[in-house]
């Protein structure tokens, strides 16, 4: 792995006698998105401050690249904090300026820019963004996902190597809730920035993230990958994320993906005490990309959430529904060979085409394809080798296009 781009080295921060931080060490790797988690009051805000300096530690250091930030001379901090953008819920966008003068507003207060390049750097993020046409508009008139969108111009058209964000999915609903998570995702592909999320949405967090911290009690006590973190068996980690997943992911009504994984491992315990045979079935929607282009991130995410409906509906009782990722759903076919899954895989697909997924038909010429690959567990082989046989199987590959 990369070195570091930031990393927290013994960091102790108290508030009067409130201790906050207690000997924090935590990794930040560049290019890379890493999500803060933990229990409210812990400190993730707190931490995330220390970052660009809006809070100084008691003891301890916080290196960027290797250097302490502590030593670094005037100039150098301030080139550093060129380097950041935030998107925190305090600095919410102000009211009374339009979205272009409120994008426009990092590059006026940290570049010398004249306003022709300035108006030129504004509307350029405005259209990579999906935001064209709304400069004048106020924020008041906007949607809350439309808003979140304006912020997020505001803290990439500075082009920064690192963006902080605090809660960013806070207030809004399952559909914009995924639809944020999926701008930020597909944006830090798109510019490789550095992201830091402090967030409470488990499990959709782990969808977006290729790294987690989890805070309690002061310290860092897990850092690792969205499946490490739930394949963890630490009981406090499990407390903590049992008790805030929802019992179905909100967005697809599925089970979020840990307690699929759980629910795979009860299947292989009946396949070694009853030799009982049983499928995986991973549905990937190829082309969420393409209906965001065409209608956005909302009708993307209504078009995931509508067609896993449908996919619950065309189910056997029986069958276990989980959502794995981002546009990845899993289904667990119970007493079920390979034969058999294609079977059942054959009939949704038909099904699923006969009734159209209405999101998505009102854009002519448009096909939502989606891929199944299906493997059959063997004894014994762990969920990621059962999941990548799946996805990688050619064999069975169907395509539901709804055109
Ligand atoms: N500037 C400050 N002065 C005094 N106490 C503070 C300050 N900032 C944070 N705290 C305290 O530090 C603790 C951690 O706060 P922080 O906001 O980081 O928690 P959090 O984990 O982000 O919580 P939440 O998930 O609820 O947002 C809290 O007890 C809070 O009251």
């Amino acid at each position: 792995m990369d070195q570091p781009l930031i990393r927290f080295e013994n960091v102790y921060k108290s508030f009067g006698e409130n201790q906050v931080l207690r000997d924090v060490n935590l990794s930040i790797y560049p290019g890379q998105l890493t999500a803060i988690i933990g229990k409210s009051g812990e400190g993730k805000s707190v931490l995330l401050k220390h970052i660009i300096g809006l809070i100084d530690s008691d003891s301890g250091n916080i290196l960027f690249q290797g250097k302490k930030i502590s030593k670094m001379k005037k100039a150098e901090k301030r080139d550093l904090k060129n380097k950041f953008s935030y998107m925190f819920q305090e600095m919410a966008l102000f009211d009374s300026m339009t979205v272009f003068e409120n994008i426009a507003l990092p590059l006026q207060e940290k570049n010398s820019l004249k306003a022709p390049e300035i108006r030129k750097r504004v509307l350029d993020k405005m259209h990579q963004l999906d935001l064209d046409d709304i400069e004048n508009i106020y924020p008041s008139q906007l949607s809350g996902g439309m808003k979140k969108r304006v912020a997020l111009a505001r803290a990439l058209v500075t082009e920064p190597e690192i963006i902080l964000f605090d809660e960013p999915t806070t207030g809004l609903d399952p559909i914009r809730k995924n639809a944020v998570h999926s701008m930020i995702s597909s944006y830090q592909k798109k510019f490789g920035f550095t992201g830091v999320v402090v967030s409470h949405e488990i499990p959709d967090i782990f969808y977006i993230s290729h790294r987690l911290a989890m805070i309690d009690e002061g310290k860092i006590i897990f850092e690792g990958t969205p499946d490490e973190i739930q394949a963890s068996d630490e009981p406090v980690i499990q407390q903590f994320i049992r008790g805030i997943e929802t019992r179905h992911d909100a967005l697809t009504g599925m089970a979020p993906q840990g307690q699929g994984a759980r629910r795979f491992i009860e299947e292989m315990a009946r396949m070694r005490s009853h030799q009982n045979v049983f499928s995986v079935l991973i549905l990937t929607v190829e082309n969420l990309y393409e209906i965001n282009k065409m209608a956005g991130y909302e009708a993307e995410q209504a078009a995931l959430s509508n067609f896993a409906d449908k996919v619950r509906a065309n189910l056997r009782v029986t069958d276990i529904c989980s959502r794995l990722g981002l546009n990845k759903l899993m289904i667990v076919l119970p007493r079920t060979d390979k034969e058999g899954a294609g079977l059942v895989c054959k009939g949704m697909a038909e099904n699923i085409k006969n009734l159209g997924l209405t999101e998505v038909k009102t854009y002519p010429g448009f096909c939502f394809s989606v891929s199944a690959g299906i493997a059959e567990a063997e004894q014994d082989k762990p969920i990621e080798q059962i999941v990548a046989a799946a996805e990688s199987s050619k064999n069975v590959f169907y395509e539901f296009k709804v055109c």
